[in-house]
């Protein structure tokens, strides 16, 4: 790893540009750097409109001075009240609350406030909190969005506003913009298609980005892309508030995302934007027709593949195995759509990385895949089905799907079967239907393996396939455990606690929109991917390992993004892709850490010119 290594080394670094990030010239105090704001922040605003200004308030922590100086004073309680008593009460009010959804909406509507204190009580409650703003809750939240909504964020383009988008971003308010999350909203996690409701996604993502990642709430944007929804539940719903017709699809649908990625990269041409919850296959259709062409990935395919590449490595140390014997490994990845492709990509791009195995296809080999019928396999060797369904299905599977179809086994195997005649080691779920996992199918995997890999990875936990007890229990608690939502420990009647772990891709984004960012690079390379998988592939403590703990927890999150962060910023730079200029003699790791958004109150100074 370079995260020590001076910069200087490295090639295109000559200055570090403050010019593109934002923050006025006389707004940076002298060696204080560009993207945070721990100054002065200056603005045009004075009175009610600080107040309401969800970027700008403190709510009742405006000094004496500033009260006076922004024509505040008499507008808020007298006491001014700095951010920890703020805190208290805030977490008091919160704690009170019975459901999830409530506080989903309550910690919304602090978010809707006063961001600063919000970003402050979630990165000091991140694990807590994590899974209310983000999977499960926001996935109860995507659900319920029509019937909760309280106040936009973020924007919606949708198809009537065909020809109007190049003007319509204009109605941002903000200038700087480094991270965007788009969604169409056609496969909600494991929720299937909710439209325009699917905005507490990428509201959520963003939360993360800033809380973890250190990006600047200002400078982050969520979006819907709304095309219609084929859910009829929503579609009949008088409260829905998207649009209310059949979803676009071919040649509209593309036309309608591209009128959209023009207008946003004419306005940010800087801006990382992050593909999300894109329906399979349009998420690779958009991935491939942009991924050369501006800053940009897709998160449920590339940083979702990954995180489930580090916890898989992490588990061969945690089974006294070398990370770098990935092709020993025999996986069998259930779901064969956006994710379950992505992950297997990311894996076979790994073992040809680590050099052992003589071609890509030998890595396919080691990978076996099922969807909704059961294996892709050979229809010549089934006895299940007419031949005409058989021609269907196959033909209907995409050269990526293809890679994996064995021919030396029956085309829609069942799980069950197919586990018995490969004794994998490594068992992935990544279908968004619950109960995958069956009680055989875990069974059988455990007869065979010391420490059978389990990671059945759908979102929310509603939709996992299999819950952490039924994994730990139908494995006399030997399995290595990983889920996309959260499950907590569980204690066998033995007394043995078996440890879980989160497996999400809000372990890579974060970091890696954080790289991408402080480096300014011009596009998203496969490397970064790779390298992120292997930075947090060494997180894990020898001890936490031997417990079957793949990452550190999430309460860790901000210190996993910001070793990512680094490392794809010298990726950046090792490819070629930086745009970002750095002062000779600085330290990646510094100017990464530095660079990192921290929740504080900054002095508010009135400057009619400011914007
Ligand atoms: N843990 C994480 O970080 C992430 C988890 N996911 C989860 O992965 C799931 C799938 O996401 P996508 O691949 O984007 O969806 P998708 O709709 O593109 O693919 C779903 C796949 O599952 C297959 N499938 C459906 N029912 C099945 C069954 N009974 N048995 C076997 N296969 C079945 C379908 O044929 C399809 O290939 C979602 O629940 C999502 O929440 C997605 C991204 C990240
Ligand atoms: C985590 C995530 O991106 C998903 O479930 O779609
Ligand atoms: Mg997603």
């Amino acid at each position: 790893m370079l995260a020590t290594r001076n910069i200087s080394r490295l090639s295109n670094l000559v200055k570090f540009s403050r010019r593109n990030y934002g923050l006025p010239a006389s707004a940076i105090g002298v060696g204080s750097d560009p993207r945070k704001d721990k100054t002065v922040q200056l603005t045009p605003l004075r009175g009610v409109n600080i107040i309401h200004d969800p970027l700008l308030s403190k709510g009742t922590a405006f000094s004496i001075a500033e009260r006076e100086r922004l024509s505040i004073r008499g507008l808020v309680p007298p006491r001014c009240q700095e951010m920890d008593k703020q805190l208290l009460r805030i977490k008091r009010n919160l704690d009170a609350l019975e459901t999830p959804l409530a506080k989903f909406v309550f910690l919304s509507a602090l978010q809707d406030r006063n961001e600063i204190l919000f970003y402050k009580l979630l990165i000091n409650y991140l694990d807590e909190l994590s899974g209310i703003i983000y999977t499960p809750t926001v996935g109860e939240a995507c659900l319920m969005s029509h019937s909760i909504y309280r106040r936009s964020r973020g924007m919606y383009f949708s198809s009537q506003d065909r020809g109007a988008m190049s003007a319509m971003v204009h109605n941002w308010p903000h200038d700087e913009v480094d991270v965007i999350v788009v969604t169409d909203g056609s496969r909600v996690l494991g929720l299937g298609d909710l439209g325009a409701n699917g905005m507490q996604i990428p509201i959520g993502k963003l939360s993360l980005y800033v809380a973890a990642g250190g990006i600047r709430p200002r400078s982050v944007l969520p979006v819907v892309l709304d095309v219609g929804t084929n859910n009829e539940s929503l579609l009949n719903d008088p409260l829905y508030l998207g649009m209310g017709h059949p979803r676009l699809d071919g040649e509209d649908y593309y036309t309608f995302v591209d009128e959209w990625v023009t207008a946003v990269h004419s306005r940010w041409p800087n801006a990382l934007i992050q593909f999300e919850d894109f329906k399979y296959p349009h998420a690779y259709n958009l991935l491939n027709k942009y991924r050369e062409k501006i800053t940009c990935f897709n998160d449920d395919i590339q940083s979702t593949s990954a995180i489930t590449l580090a916890g898989i490595l992490a588990s061969l140390k945690a089974r006294n195995l070398s990370p770098t014997d990935l092709n020993q490994e025999r996986i069998i990845c259930v779901g064969a759509g956006s994710a379950g492709v992505g992950v297997c990509e990311g894996i076979v791009d790994a073992m040809v990385a680590q050099g052992k195995v003589k071609s890509r296809e030998e890595a396919y080999s080691r990978i076996w895949m099922l969807d909704q019928d059961g294996l892709l396999g050979n229809p010549a060797l089934s006895t299940v089905d007419s031949t005409a369904a058989f021609d269907e299905r196959h033909q209907n599977f995409d050269e990526r799907q293809r890679c994996y179809i064995k021919s030396d086994l029956s085309d829609r195997l069942s799980l069950e079967d197919l586990i018995e005649k490969v004794k994998p080691t490594v068992l992935l779920g990544l279908t968004g239907v619950p109960g995958v996992f069956s009680e055989k199918a875990i069974r059988t995997m455990a007869k065979y393996q010391e420490k059978p890999i389990v990671f059945p990875l759908s979102n929310p936990d509603t939709r996992a396939e299999c819950t952490a007890e039924q994994a730990f229990k139908w494995t006399e608690g030997r399995a290595i455990f990983a889920s996309g939502s959260p499950f907590a420990d569980v204690t066998l009647p033995n007394g043995k606690v078996c440890k879980t772990n989160q497996c999400n891709n809000s372990y890579s984004f974060p970091g890696l929109g954080l790289g991408i960012t402080v480096s300014r690079a011009r596009t998203v390379t496969p490397n970064m991917f790779l390298e992120t998988a292997n930075t947090i592939a060494d997180l894990a403590s020898p001890a936490q390992l031997k417990e079957g703990v793949l990452f550190p927890g999430v309460s860790h999150l901000r210190e996993v993004a910001l070793a990512v962060g680094t490392r794809v910023c010298e990726v950046a730079y090792e490819e070629n892709v930086a745009t970002a200029v750095l002062q000779p003699g600085e330290i990646l790791s510094d100017v990464v850490q530095n660079s990192m958004f921290v929740p504080e109150y900054i002095p508010l100074v009135h400057s009619p010119n400011a914007h």
